[in-house]
């Protein structure tokens, strides 16, 4: 899937329709996020990570900004056990009225880390913004429906599997098993193997396939809401990260609604004998209550 400044063609809308409808994950290239800011932002992630534990902890995830230390989150809340073996670090939105809550590392400590982690979210912000608009043309909608939106309320989620130590749970994943809650998500890594999707979520036993790294590519999946503004068209896909003994980093971006948005089965999606499979929901209460399971 190509996407760049140039005009679209109506052959890629509808290999964009098709790969959200097959597999709601597909490979970005040409979005006009340059390698070098995705790699300066990876190493300043890794720069983060590296800190000691005490002075991460200074930055404790607070209105769903800041650090999370390993163990904390647990994408699959139906597993007993004790959490992912992961860490996190949360940036919310930049240019609004909750962009104070956002929370940095010390300029003494990492001088150029806020400035490499704005710019990174802008470029991505811009990336998915014309996604969003590529995916209601798919759709036969506005251009901008889905931005109407707006303000949208977009978070990136650093993550850092620790290579490991020991013998672990065999229950405990990197990032077990999870689809995403909003709109889409545009991924990066550092290209150390892990990442897998699940097609049929409801097919026993689960089949798992490998996520191949392309270096430079977003890998982007459709998220809770889109599969509920569809009628499950797009498909809200089941992914996570198994173990594999090394250390990896990855970088999710979520483009999510504004949290006041009512979120509704599209009337393009349903008929008669294709009913809406979900109530309508406000994103808000959708994205709040996803985001506690995980935490409890
Ligand atoms: O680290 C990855 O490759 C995936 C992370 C992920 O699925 C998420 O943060 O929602
Ligand atoms: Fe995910």
């Amino acid at each position: 899937m190509l996407l760049c400044e140039c005009k679209i063609s109506s052959k890629q809308v509808s290999c964009l329709f098709l790969a959200c409808m097959d597999y709601g994950f597909f490979y970005l290239i040409n979005h006009g996020v340059e390698n070098e800011l995705i790699q300066k932002a990876l190493e300043e992630s890794r720069n983060f990570f590296s800190l000691p534990l005490e002075e991460k902890l200074k930055l404790p995830r607070t209105e769903h900004r800041g650090y999370t230390p390993l163990y904390a989150e647990k994408l699959d809340t139906s597993l007993h056990s004790e959490g992912d073996l992961k860490e996190t670090f949360y940036i919310g939105t930049l240019d609004d009225d909750k962009s104070h809550l956002n929370q940095w590392p010390s300029q003494e400590i990492l001088p150029s880390w806020r400035f490499t982690m704005e710019l990174y979210y802008e470029k991505v912000l811009s990336a998915g913004r014309r996604l969003i608009s590529l995916i209601a043309l798919a759709l036969n909608l506005e251009e901008d429906f889905f931005l109407k939106a707006e303000p949208l309320y977009p978070f990136l989620r650093l993550l850092h599997y620790p290579a490991e130590q020991g013998m672990l749970d065999e229950k405990v994943l990197g990032a077990s098993a999870h689809s995403d809650y909003g709109m889409i998500t545009l991924l990066v890594s550092d290209g150390v193997p892990g990442l897998q999707v699940c097609r049929e979520k409801s097919q026993e036993p689960q089949v798992w396939e490998d996520v191949n790294h392309i270096s430079g590519a977003f890998v982007v999946n459709i998220g809770d809401l889109m599969e509920r503004w569809t009628n499950c068209l797009y498909r809200s896909t089941l992914h996570r990260v198994i173990r594999t003994g090394q250390e990896r980093y990855s970088m999710a971006f979520f483009v999510d609604p504004c949290p006041d948005t009512l979120v509704e089965c599209l009337r393009s999606c349903y008929s008669e004998a294709y009913p809406p499979r979900f109530p309508p929901i406000r994103s808000g209460d959708y994205l709040d209550e996803k985001i506690r399971l995980t935490y409890s």
